[in-house]
């Protein structure tokens, strides 16, 4: 196994807390804890995402559920989040192991300098043998500033630290094509390699007292393998199984990278793609081969792993196999770090302009939606102009696609004012030209799965995921 993985391990509410007394889970604590030490003696790395402050507090304070009131769910974020590093603190030192604490919202990294100061001291505490474990700022969150649930920071701190794995712990064991408890012919879905063509269950809408489900484990899995960081779904109550999944997934990458290669390889002939200035990144990736590889096992009825007549194998587990061309630093906080305020619509014409490495310039946009202002980050979706120099486009066939993201120099009002002009001319426009650009090419990030049409399964998920920045 490579020495020194770096491995992100997300805890859920339910997995720290009884959902009904709210008492902490003890054991599953204390089973991380031995896992987390046991894989720092060897070498390996380990960050903890760690829900649960408001689970705690409800304990704590002596509440039954959750209140609905924004402060008073901050104010038991706040008596919960010490109780819960305090409980985590107590656990460690029995094992002489320090930790750190990190507390984060989006707006913190949606700054560049905050986002590469939370980086640096990620890496500085790592480096020093500390286990960072991290939670979302709750008493500063509200709706707007909001990571939403743990399983999209765990995603971007996974992203952060570059990761190799993410472990999304959770109460089942796998995901499954269709709802275990009521399906007994349920198949476990044990590797995807592309999260485009998932067809899972996603149905489980998490525990009462956390926010998360089986859906934002997928977008995490989604942000996180566009990272090139391995994901992993699978059962919080066996922590000791991550040092087995993890042992599995090593034999296995070197194959499955491969063999992934070499069907990109095969299929890339007349195949357009674009990529990011640096990363190389395909956005037209449906010459990929994109499965999930769902393999049967008999009786999962209640999700209970099956698995006493294949000794052999590894617990049961669903893992993600990361993109071949990550997204990574600023493009990656370009796409996933920044709440997008708005959209600007382009050609195919621009897109390809783009794809040569251009920047975006006024002649391209066909429509802006959206109250931005400069230098804030707007969506970037291509339309089929209805004809040739129309502002009006086609909103079925084709469909509008987004294909990234982008930090524009004109506000939204600018840049309705200067739609299809030459750059020339934004001057006589505006009575001032900042660039001639809309957006420099630096600032304009490829996503590699939002770029096609999307189904209605997965266009459900990228607006939750939406909703949530
Ligand atoms: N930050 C919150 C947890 C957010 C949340 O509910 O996440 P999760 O339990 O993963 O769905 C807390 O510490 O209570």
């Amino acid at each position: 196994m490579k020495k020194h993985l770096t491995i992100v391990i997300k805890l859920g509410t339910s997995s720290i807390v009884d959902e009904k007394s709210h008492e902490p889970l003890l054991s599953i604590l204390s089973t991380i804890v031995e896992t987390a030490c046991k894989l720092q003696k060897d070498g390996h790395r380990v960050v903890i995402v760690s829900s649960g402050a408001i689970g705690v507090a409800l304990g704590h304070m002596d509440m039954e559920r959750r209140p609905k009131h924004l402060p008073q769910v901050q104010a038991l974020a706040a008596i919960g989040q010490c109780k819960l590093m305090s409980l985590w603190d107590q656990l460690f030192m029995h094992r002489r192991q320090p930790i750190a604490q990190i507390l984060l919202t989006r707006n913190d990294i949606a700054d560049r300098t905050q986002y590469l100061n939370a980086q640096n001291t990620f890496i500085e505490l790592i480096h020093m043998g500390v286990i960072p474990i991290v939670n979302e700022n709750d008493t500063l969150s509200v709706a707007e500033i909001k990571f939403g649930d743990n399983d999209t920071l765990s995603a971007i701190t996974a992203a952060m630290v570059q990761a190799d794995y993410l472990f999304l712990m959770t109460d089942v064991d796998c995901l499954y094509d269709s709802n275990p408890r009521s399906n007994p012919n349920a198949k476990a879905i044990e590797v995807v390699e592309d999260i485009g063509d998932l067809v899972a269950d996603v149905s489980s809408a998490g525990s009462s007292v956390g926010t998360g489900g089986m859906a934002t484990k997928i977008t995490a899995a989604r942000l996180a393998t566009s990272a090139g960081v391995t994901t992993i779904i699978t059962r919080s109550d066996k922590p000791g199984n991550i040092a087995k999944i993890v042992t599995h997934a090593e034999s296995k990458k070197a194959e499955e990278l491969a063999a992934k290669r070499s069907s990109r390889q095969s299929s890339i002939e007349g195949t357009e793609s674009l990529s990011n200035s640096t990363s190389n990144l395909t956005l037209e990736d449906s010459s990929l081969a994109k499965k999930a590889v769902v393999k049967e096992v008999s009786g999962t009825n209640g999700a209970v792993s099956p698995r006493l007549d294949a000794p052999s194998l590894p617990p049961l587990h669903t893992r993600f196999i990361p993109d071949l061309h990550p997204i990574r630093d600023r493009y990656f906080w370009l796409l996933y770090g920044l709440a997008p305020h708005g959209t600007v619509y382009i050609d195919k014409g621009a897109h390809r302009a783009l794809a040569d490495k251009a920047g975006l310039l006024p002649a391209g946009v066909v429509e802006v939606e959206g109250n931005f202002a400069q230098q804030e980050a707007v969506r970037i979706v291509v339309v089929q102009r209805k004809s040739r120099g129309s502002f009006e486009y086609e909103k079925e066939d084709p469909a509008p696609f987004e294909v990234g993201r982008a930090l524009v120099n004109y506000s939204a009002a600018e840049i309705k004012r200067i739609r299809g002009l030459k750059s020339t001319e934004i001057h006589g426009a505006l009575g001032y030209a900042d660039s001639e650009y809309i957006a420099l090419r630096e600032n304009i990030a490829f996503g590699n799965r939002t770029s096609r049409p999307t189904t209605p399964n997965r266009m459900s998920m990228s607006h939750e995921a939406e909703q949530r920045h």
